[in-house]
């Protein structure tokens, strides 16, 4: 007996003495909550995942660690590390810890998802430098001036706009289902070894909606194919929309990473779940904002009135003239960032942030919607304020880590020339055409409701009354 006490005890010596000299000059992890043994931390997170993450920094401090199942995940909440991890260390944070949900979409390998490499450079580039560039976006836009001119003839004559109205609907509900998926805590991440048995449903959930959004995707790249076999393919024409001139590029491109089919289908998809929550809800939490402070409303519409002039509708090479608006948007996206997380980030390798050690492959949640509202930054933080954007050094290059609600670095949104045109475009011309209140006996309702896209919690209602001089502005045949 003796002896088995002798051998433990020596054992429990080099084992302490092992441990001891593999964590020494290594940086501690960073502070966080005691977890369960096992699940760790998971059983505490709440829905509202942006506040509570907030409310752990404020205890904790600016980079707070969690135990999620056998994943690490770390909250970074100040500038200065935000800075750290997506400036100062961009290359080695510009991978994605991929959720399974995000796989049924190309098998994760779209722009959003891809691992950072020469695949994700290459569909970066097409979309950035090419798909949204300033010349290709002003040859699209009568696209985007034919939806605005329908919007207003619509809400105009509701009569009119039904069929067109219910058709959108159900595609935001489509689009809406994928982003919820998207942002919904999947046990089956955190336990990568249950994945398979995909026990909360997400993956097959997800299967559905993108059936849907890619039959229709297949659908148009059909249409379009056909029509260029029919005019004869490679034949000079005028832009008409995305697809075509993303077809145009594969046949031009001439590159190691060729541009495919498959890439095609991810940057239209991109486009489609990138790019309309984020936009829509961005201008229904404008709108809302708004109208919740008639003086904003009315320093908008007198912007308006002397760039637009009362007898004209909003076009959008009016927008650089519209600094209020500008702020109104800046402001807007200050108190409801989005993507109040960013698109969680992914160490390749293990590094320090904060003088905390950050394991490799743990997710990250740069929480730019509590750094938005920082009283230590921001006066007021949570007043709607746009003046406070006027003469501002604040923009949305993400050069400034107190303001960046579109991320920095790297892996920055791929679409904002083309949010900024969508979302100014929209709110300029639906205050311009209307004055809007809420209906009587109602309360306007600003909660935000968390999901990967932040949305609010109620939909925004509310009555617009035509302020145009001329009626038949609103009828226009487009
Ligand atoms: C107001 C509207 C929008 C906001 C606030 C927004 C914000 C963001 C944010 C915060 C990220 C993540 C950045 C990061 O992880 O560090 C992102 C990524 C992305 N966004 Fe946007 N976005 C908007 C509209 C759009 C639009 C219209 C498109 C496409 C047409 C788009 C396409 C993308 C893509 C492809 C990515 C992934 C970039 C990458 O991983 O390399 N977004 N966006």
């Amino acid at each position: 007996m003796a002896l088995f006490y002798i051998l433990v005890g020596v054992f429990a010596i080099f084992w302490f003495r092992w441990t001891y000299l593999k964590s020494k000059g290594k940086p501690p992890p960073p502070p966080g909550p005691r977890g369960l043994p096992l699940v760790g931390n998971l059983p505490f997170l709440r829905h509202d995942l942006h506040s509570y993450f907030a409310e752990l920094a404020s205890t904790y401090g600016p980079v707070v660690k969690l135990q999620l199942g056998s994943k690490i995940g770390i909250l970074v909440t100040s500038p200065s590390a935000a800075r750290e991890v997506l400036r100062d260390q961009d290359i080695v944070f510009a991978n994605r810890d991929v959720p399974n949900t995000a796989k049924v979409i190309t098998g994760g390998r779209d722009i959003v998802w891809n691992p950072y490499g020469p695949e994700w450079r290459m569909l970066r580039k097409v979309c950035v430098i090419k798909m949204l560039s300033s010349a290709t976006l002003d040859k699209a836009y009568e696209l985007r001036r034919r939806e605005v001119v329908q919007t207003v003839g619509y809400l105009y004559s509701s009569v009119e706009g039904e069929a067109r109205a219910s058709l959108g609907a159900e595609f935001r509900q489509v689009i809406s289902e994928t982003t919820e998926l998207l942002g919904m805590p999947d046990i089956s991440d955190f336990f990568p070894v249950l994945a398979p048995l995909d026990l909360q449903g997400a993956v097959k959930r997800m299967k559905e909606p993108m059936d849907k959004l890619n039959a229709i995707i297949e659908n148009i790249i059909d249409q379009r194919l056909k029509k260029e076999r029919e005019n004869g393919s490679g034949s000079a024409v005028e832009f008409e929309d995305f697809v075509q001139f993303l077809l145009q590029l594969k046949d031009e491109e001439d590159s190691k990473t060729p541009l495919t089919m498959n890439h095609i289908k991810a940057l239209l998809l991109d486009m489609v779940v990138g790019g309309t929550d984020t936009s829509s809800n961005s201008i229904e939490f404008t709108m809302a904002e708004i109208i919740n402070k008639p003086e904003v409303m009315r320093k908008a519409q007198q912007e308006l009135v002397e760039v637009v002039g009362k007898d004209n509708l909003v076009e959008e090479s009016h927008i650089q003239k519209l600094p209020y608006l500008l702020a109104i948007m800046k402001e807007s996206l200050r108190l409801h960032p989005i993507l109040p997380l960013l698109v969680p980030h992914c160490p390749s390798e293990p590094c320090t942030v904060g003088s905390y050690g950050i394991p490799k492959g743990s997710r990250v949640f740069v929480n730019a919607w509590a750094i938005h509202r920082d009283p230590s930054i921001w006066e007021n933080p949570l007043e709607f304020n746009p003046s406070r954007f006027l003469n501002s050094q604040w923009d949305f290059s993400g050069s400034d880590f107190s303001y960046f609600p579109f991320g920095s670095g790297r892996r920055i949104c791929a679409g904002i020339a083309m949010a900024e045109r969508m979302v100014l475009y929209s709110v300029a011309t639906l205050l311009h055409s209307f004055d809007w209140k809420v209906p009587e006996g109602k309360k306007l309702d600003l909660s935000e409701k968390f999901g990967i896209v932040l949305k609010l919690e109620n939909p925004l209602v509310a009555i617009p009354t035509p302020r145009l001089s001329d009626p038949s502005l609103y009828e226009q045949q487009i």
